[in-house]
């Protein structure tokens, strides 16, 4: 199963902080990130990552594209809600294309927690008890 991590500057000290909690369920998956979070998230927790294009510049387009192809299991996606992001329409669109595939989605750290235990519950029903 494939999760994608992904978040804003502001937002980024927080998905280190969560991937770093998390770390020993997020190794049972396949983890794709935007470039510079995916970057971050290698250095800081040591985490396997695919990174993608920075999502200014196609990355979150990249992920979205994941999702439609129904090769991304979920998305962790810790968005600034404060300032304006060039790329605001490719923000859309990956929000859109989550729920056109009815995929897992948190945009915040509580219901980031509440998709990961999902996806670990799905997990081990398929590969039994990790
Ligand atoms: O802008 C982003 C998501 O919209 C995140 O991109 P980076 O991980 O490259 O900073």
């Amino acid at each position: 199963m494939r999760i994608a991590l992904i978040a804003h500057d502001e937002k980024k000290a927080d998905l280190i902080e969560f991937a770093k909690n998390r770390r020993d369920d997020l190794d049972h998956f396949e983890l794709i990130a935007t470039g510079t979070t995916g970057q971050r998230l290698i250095d800081e927790t040591g985490l396997d990552v695919e990174r993608m294009q920075s999502g200014p510049l196609g990355g979150d387009m990249q992920i979205g594209a994941r999702v439609a192809e129904e090769t991304c299991d979920g998305v962790v996606f810790l968005r600034d809600p404060l300032t304006a992001q060039p790329h605001e329409p490719d923000i859309t669109a990956l929000l859109r294309i989550c729920d056109v595939h009815n995929i897992p989605l948190a945009t915040n750290l509580a219901s980031a927690d509440a998709v990961l235990d999902e996806l670990v519950f799905e997990l081990e029903g398929e590969d039994g008890k990790f």
